[in-house]
Protein backbone atom coordinates (compact mmCIF):
# COMPACT_ATOMS: atom_id res chain seq x y z
CA UNK A 1 0.00 0.00 0.00
CA UNK A 2 2.90 2.40 0.47
CA UNK A 3 4.07 1.88 -2.65
CA UNK A 4 1.04 2.63 -4.15
CA UNK A 5 0.47 5.70 -2.53
CA UNK A 6 3.56 7.24 -3.52
CA UNK A 7 2.45 5.88 -7.05
CA UNK A 8 -0.36 8.53 -6.72
CA UNK A 9 -2.66 5.95 -7.15
CA UNK A 10 -5.62 5.10 -4.71
CA UNK A 11 -7.54 1.83 -3.93
CA UNK A 12 -10.56 1.84 -6.84
CA UNK A 13 -12.72 -1.76 -6.71
CA UNK A 14 -16.11 -1.75 -7.33
CA UNK A 15 -18.78 0.44 -5.61
CA UNK A 16 -21.12 -1.40 -2.71
CA UNK A 17 -24.60 -2.67 -4.56
CA UNK A 18 -26.07 0.53 -2.76
CA UNK A 19 -24.13 2.50 -4.20
CA UNK A 20 -23.84 1.67 -7.71
CA UNK A 21 -27.72 1.37 -7.55
CA UNK A 22 -27.74 4.92 -6.92
CA UNK A 23 -25.30 5.91 -9.81
CA UNK A 24 -27.36 3.82 -12.29
CA UNK A 25 -30.40 5.80 -10.79
CA UNK A 26 -29.20 9.20 -11.34
CA UNK A 27 -28.29 8.25 -14.69
CA UNK A 28 -31.62 6.34 -15.80
CA UNK A 29 -33.90 9.06 -14.06
CA UNK A 30 -32.43 12.00 -15.39
CA UNK A 31 -34.03 13.79 -17.30
CA UNK A 32 -34.17 17.47 -19.35
CA UNK A 33 -36.51 19.87 -17.68
CA UNK A 34 -38.59 22.76 -19.87
CA UNK A 35 -41.36 23.41 -17.22
CA UNK A 36 -41.46 21.65 -13.83
CA UNK A 37 -38.96 24.43 -12.14
CA UNK A 38 -40.25 25.58 -8.44
CA UNK A 39 -39.55 28.76 -7.38
CA UNK A 40 -37.15 28.46 -4.84
CA UNK A 41 -33.47 29.50 -5.10
CA UNK A 42 -30.38 27.04 -5.50
CA UNK A 43 -28.25 27.43 -1.95
CA UNK A 44 -25.03 28.86 -3.20
CA UNK A 45 -23.31 25.86 -1.36
CA UNK A 46 -25.34 22.96 -3.37
CA UNK A 47 -24.78 25.41 -6.46
CA UNK A 48 -20.71 25.19 -5.62
CA UNK A 49 -21.26 21.25 -5.58
CA UNK A 50 -22.72 20.86 -9.05
CA UNK A 51 -19.59 23.41 -10.46
CA UNK A 52 -17.51 20.82 -8.61
CA UNK A 53 -18.65 17.90 -10.09
CA UNK A 54 -18.73 19.86 -13.40
CA UNK A 55 -15.32 20.84 -12.79
CA UNK A 56 -14.24 17.05 -12.23
CA UNK A 57 -14.35 16.05 -15.81
CA UNK A 58 -12.37 14.41 -17.74
CA UNK A 59 -10.89 16.87 -20.59
CA UNK A 60 -8.19 16.69 -23.14
CA UNK A 61 -4.85 16.87 -22.36
CA UNK A 62 -6.08 18.12 -18.77
CA UNK A 63 -6.82 21.22 -20.61
CA UNK A 64 -10.47 22.17 -18.57
CA UNK A 65 -11.31 24.64 -21.17
CA UNK A 66 -14.55 25.53 -19.37
CA UNK A 67 -15.84 28.80 -17.48
CA UNK A 68 -19.18 29.04 -15.85
CA UNK A 69 -21.54 31.96 -15.81
CA UNK A 70 -24.22 31.64 -13.29
CA UNK A 71 -26.84 33.98 -14.40
CA UNK A 72 -30.07 35.20 -12.39
CA UNK A 73 -30.70 38.82 -13.08
CA UNK A 74 -34.03 39.39 -14.40
CA UNK A 75 -33.00 41.41 -17.21
CA UNK A 76 -30.26 38.76 -18.65
CA UNK A 77 -32.50 36.01 -18.45
CA UNK A 78 -35.22 38.37 -20.28
CA UNK A 79 -33.06 38.84 -23.06
CA UNK A 80 -31.95 35.33 -23.57
CA UNK A 81 -35.51 33.63 -23.67
CA UNK A 82 -36.27 36.86 -26.16
CA UNK A 83 -32.98 35.24 -28.29
CA UNK A 84 -34.58 31.82 -27.88
CA UNK A 85 -38.27 33.20 -29.09
CA UNK A 86 -36.28 34.92 -32.21
CA UNK A 87 -34.55 31.75 -32.92
CA UNK A 88 -37.36 29.42 -32.80
CA UNK A 89 -39.73 31.29 -34.64
CA UNK A 90 -36.24 30.18 -37.36
CA UNK A 91 -36.08 26.71 -36.37
CA UNK A 92 -40.29 25.79 -36.58
CA UNK A 93 -40.25 26.09 -40.38
CA UNK A 94 -37.40 24.11 -41.05
CA UNK A 95 -39.14 21.14 -39.79
CA UNK A 96 -41.59 19.56 -42.55
CA UNK A 97 -45.12 20.83 -42.71
CA UNK A 98 -46.49 17.45 -40.78
CA UNK A 99 -44.17 18.01 -37.51
CA UNK A 100 -44.74 21.92 -37.30
CA UNK A 101 -47.74 21.51 -35.32
CA UNK A 102 -46.48 19.44 -33.02
CA UNK A 103 -43.25 21.23 -32.64
CA UNK A 104 -45.19 24.42 -32.09
CA UNK A 105 -46.70 22.76 -28.89
CA UNK A 106 -43.68 21.82 -27.64
CA UNK A 107 -41.71 23.47 -24.85
CA UNK A 108 -38.37 24.17 -25.57
CA UNK A 109 -36.82 26.51 -22.45
CA UNK A 110 -37.39 27.01 -19.01
CA UNK A 111 -35.43 30.06 -18.82
CA UNK A 112 -36.72 32.54 -16.87
CA UNK A 113 -39.26 29.80 -14.87
CA UNK A 114 -35.71 28.41 -13.38
CA UNK A 115 -33.93 30.02 -10.47
CA UNK A 116 -30.24 30.16 -12.21
CA UNK A 117 -29.44 29.77 -15.67
CA UNK A 118 -25.94 28.38 -16.47
CA UNK A 119 -23.58 29.41 -19.68
CA UNK A 120 -20.95 27.00 -20.31
CA UNK A 121 -18.24 27.76 -22.42
CA UNK A 122 -14.92 26.23 -23.65
CA UNK A 123 -11.94 28.39 -24.17
CA UNK A 124 -9.79 26.80 -27.54
CA UNK A 125 -6.58 28.66 -26.08
CA UNK A 126 -6.91 27.82 -22.80
CA UNK A 127 -3.56 25.53 -22.60
CA UNK A 128 -1.56 26.72 -25.78
CA UNK A 129 -1.69 26.07 -29.19
CA UNK A 130 -1.13 22.47 -29.05
CA UNK A 131 -3.14 20.53 -26.89
CA UNK A 132 -2.03 16.82 -25.83
CA UNK A 133 -4.66 14.78 -27.40
CA UNK A 134 -6.15 17.37 -29.26
CA UNK A 135 -3.97 17.72 -32.03
CA UNK A 136 -5.76 15.38 -34.85
CA UNK A 137 -9.10 16.23 -33.67
CA UNK A 138 -10.11 20.44 -32.66
CA UNK A 139 -13.37 19.35 -31.29
CA UNK A 140 -11.92 17.75 -28.67
CA UNK A 141 -11.96 20.43 -26.61
CA UNK A 142 -15.89 21.31 -26.65
CA UNK A 143 -16.39 17.31 -26.13
CA UNK A 144 -14.56 17.71 -22.75
CA UNK A 145 -16.58 20.77 -22.22
CA UNK A 146 -19.70 18.51 -23.02
CA UNK A 147 -18.70 15.65 -20.18
CA UNK A 148 -18.52 18.81 -17.45
CA UNK A 149 -22.31 19.19 -18.43
CA UNK A 150 -23.14 15.73 -17.97
CA UNK A 151 -21.35 15.58 -14.50
CA UNK A 152 -23.10 18.72 -13.60
CA UNK A 153 -26.33 17.07 -14.75
CA UNK A 154 -26.18 13.91 -13.20
CA UNK A 155 -25.35 15.03 -9.77
CA UNK A 156 -28.02 17.78 -10.17
CA UNK A 157 -30.42 14.65 -10.18
CA UNK A 158 -29.20 13.68 -7.31
CA UNK A 159 -29.26 16.83 -5.05
CA UNK A 160 -33.09 16.83 -6.30
CA UNK A 161 -32.49 19.76 -8.95
CA UNK A 162 -33.76 19.61 -12.59
CA UNK A 163 -31.68 20.73 -15.19
CA UNK A 164 -32.89 21.57 -19.00
CA UNK A 165 -30.29 22.20 -22.27
CA UNK A 166 -31.35 25.08 -24.49
CA UNK A 167 -29.55 25.35 -27.89
CA UNK A 168 -32.28 27.52 -29.82
CA UNK A 169 -29.83 30.27 -30.08
CA UNK A 170 -27.60 32.26 -32.29
CA UNK A 171 -24.34 31.99 -30.84
CA UNK A 172 -23.13 35.42 -31.19
CA UNK A 173 -26.25 36.93 -29.79
CA UNK A 174 -25.89 34.88 -26.76
CA UNK A 175 -21.93 36.23 -26.41
CA UNK A 176 -23.35 39.79 -27.03
CA UNK A 177 -25.72 39.49 -24.00
CA UNK A 178 -22.93 37.44 -21.94
CA UNK A 179 -20.61 39.58 -22.77
CA UNK A 180 -18.43 36.74 -24.07
CA UNK A 181 -15.02 37.57 -26.01
CA UNK A 182 -14.78 35.96 -29.47
CA UNK A 183 -12.52 33.71 -29.39
CA UNK A 184 -14.30 32.00 -26.38
CA UNK A 185 -16.85 28.97 -27.48
CA UNK A 186 -20.64 28.17 -26.27
CA UNK A 187 -20.95 25.04 -24.84
CA UNK A 188 -24.06 24.92 -23.21
CA UNK A 189 -27.20 26.48 -21.91
CA UNK A 190 -28.25 25.41 -18.80
CA UNK A 191 -31.67 25.89 -16.95
CA UNK A 192 -31.51 24.89 -13.07
CA UNK A 193 -34.03 24.27 -10.38
CA UNK A 194 -35.46 22.55 -7.57
CA UNK A 195 -38.32 19.69 -9.29
CA UNK A 196 -40.57 17.71 -7.36
CA UNK A 197 -41.59 15.52 -10.53
CA UNK A 198 -39.63 14.47 -13.28
CA UNK A 199 -40.72 12.80 -16.27
CA UNK A 200 -40.09 8.90 -16.46
CA UNK A 201 -39.36 9.28 -20.21
CA UNK A 202 -38.54 12.10 -22.21
CA UNK A 203 -40.78 14.32 -22.69
CA UNK A 204 -40.12 14.19 -26.42
CA UNK A 205 -40.91 10.48 -26.37
CA UNK A 206 -43.97 10.90 -24.15
CA UNK A 207 -45.30 13.70 -26.50
CA UNK A 208 -45.21 11.64 -29.56
CA UNK A 209 -41.85 13.70 -30.76
CA UNK A 210 -39.54 10.12 -31.13
CA UNK A 211 -38.97 7.14 -29.55
CA UNK A 212 -36.08 5.35 -28.10
CA UNK A 213 -34.58 3.81 -30.13
CA UNK A 214 -33.60 -0.07 -29.31
CA UNK A 215 -29.93 -0.64 -28.07
CA UNK A 216 -29.81 -3.96 -29.99
CA UNK A 217 -29.64 -1.81 -32.84
CA UNK A 218 -26.63 0.37 -31.71
CA UNK A 219 -24.46 -2.11 -30.80
CA UNK A 220 -21.67 -3.76 -33.06
CA UNK A 221 -19.13 -5.92 -32.36
CA UNK A 222 -15.86 -5.69 -33.97
CA UNK A 223 -16.65 -3.50 -37.13
CA UNK A 224 -19.56 -1.53 -38.25
CA UNK A 225 -23.33 -3.13 -38.68
CA UNK A 226 -22.36 -6.80 -37.65
CA UNK A 227 -24.32 -7.13 -34.37
CA UNK A 228 -23.03 -7.94 -30.90
CA UNK A 229 -25.07 -11.34 -30.49
CA UNK A 230 -23.44 -11.72 -27.04
CA UNK A 231 -24.97 -8.65 -25.41
CA UNK A 232 -28.21 -9.22 -27.25
CA UNK A 233 -28.79 -12.55 -25.11
CA UNK A 234 -31.56 -12.47 -22.61
CA UNK A 235 -29.74 -13.13 -19.31
CA UNK A 236 -27.64 -10.25 -20.28
CA UNK A 237 -30.51 -8.29 -20.88
CA UNK A 238 -31.66 -8.28 -18.11
CA UNK A 239 -29.52 -6.67 -16.00
CA UNK A 240 -31.06 -3.93 -14.72
CA UNK A 241 -29.97 -1.28 -11.88
CA UNK A 242 -32.70 -1.28 -9.31
CA UNK A 243 -34.40 2.32 -9.86
CA UNK A 244 -36.70 2.45 -6.53
CA UNK A 245 -35.31 4.99 -3.77
CA UNK A 246 -36.26 7.48 -1.53
CA UNK A 247 -37.35 10.78 -2.92
C1 LIG B 1 -26.80 19.15 -26.79
C2 LIG B 1 -28.24 19.16 -26.35
C3 LIG B 1 -29.07 20.22 -26.72
C4 LIG B 1 -30.40 20.24 -26.32
C5 LIG B 1 -30.91 19.16 -25.56
C6 LIG B 1 -30.06 18.11 -25.16
C7 LIG B 1 -28.75 18.10 -25.55
C8 LIG B 1 -27.86 16.98 -25.09
N1 LIG B 1 -32.23 19.18 -25.18
C9 LIG B 1 -32.78 18.07 -24.39
C10 LIG B 1 -33.19 16.89 -25.24
O1 LIG B 1 -34.36 17.16 -25.94
C11 LIG B 1 -33.38 15.67 -24.33
O2 LIG B 1 -32.14 15.38 -23.72
C12 LIG B 1 -33.87 14.44 -25.06
O3 LIG B 1 -35.16 14.68 -25.57
C13 LIG B 1 -33.90 13.20 -24.16
O4 LIG B 1 -34.65 13.47 -23.00
P1 LIG B 1 -34.05 13.34 -21.54
O5 LIG B 1 -32.84 14.23 -21.47
O6 LIG B 1 -33.69 11.91 -21.33
O7 LIG B 1 -35.16 13.79 -20.62
C14 LIG B 1 -33.03 20.28 -25.46
N2 LIG B 1 -34.31 20.34 -25.02
C15 LIG B 1 -35.10 21.42 -25.28
O8 LIG B 1 -36.25 21.45 -24.86
N3 LIG B 1 -34.58 22.49 -25.96
C16 LIG B 1 -33.32 22.50 -26.44
O9 LIG B 1 -32.90 23.48 -27.04
C17 LIG B 1 -32.50 21.36 -26.19
N4 LIG B 1 -31.22 21.29 -26.65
Amino acid sequence: MQDTMLDGLAPAGAFSEREREAVYRAIHTRRDVRDQFLPKALPDALLRRLLEAAHAAPSVGFMQPWNFIVVTDGKQKAAMRAAFERANAEATSMFPEEKREIYDRLKLEGIEKAPVNLCITCDPNRAGPIVLGRTHNPLMDSYSTVCAIQNLWLAARAEGVGVGWVSIFHEEEVKSILNIPRDIRVIGYLCLGFVEALYSEPELQIKGWRKRLAIEDLIFADSWGTAATDLMEPEVAEVRPKMGGAD
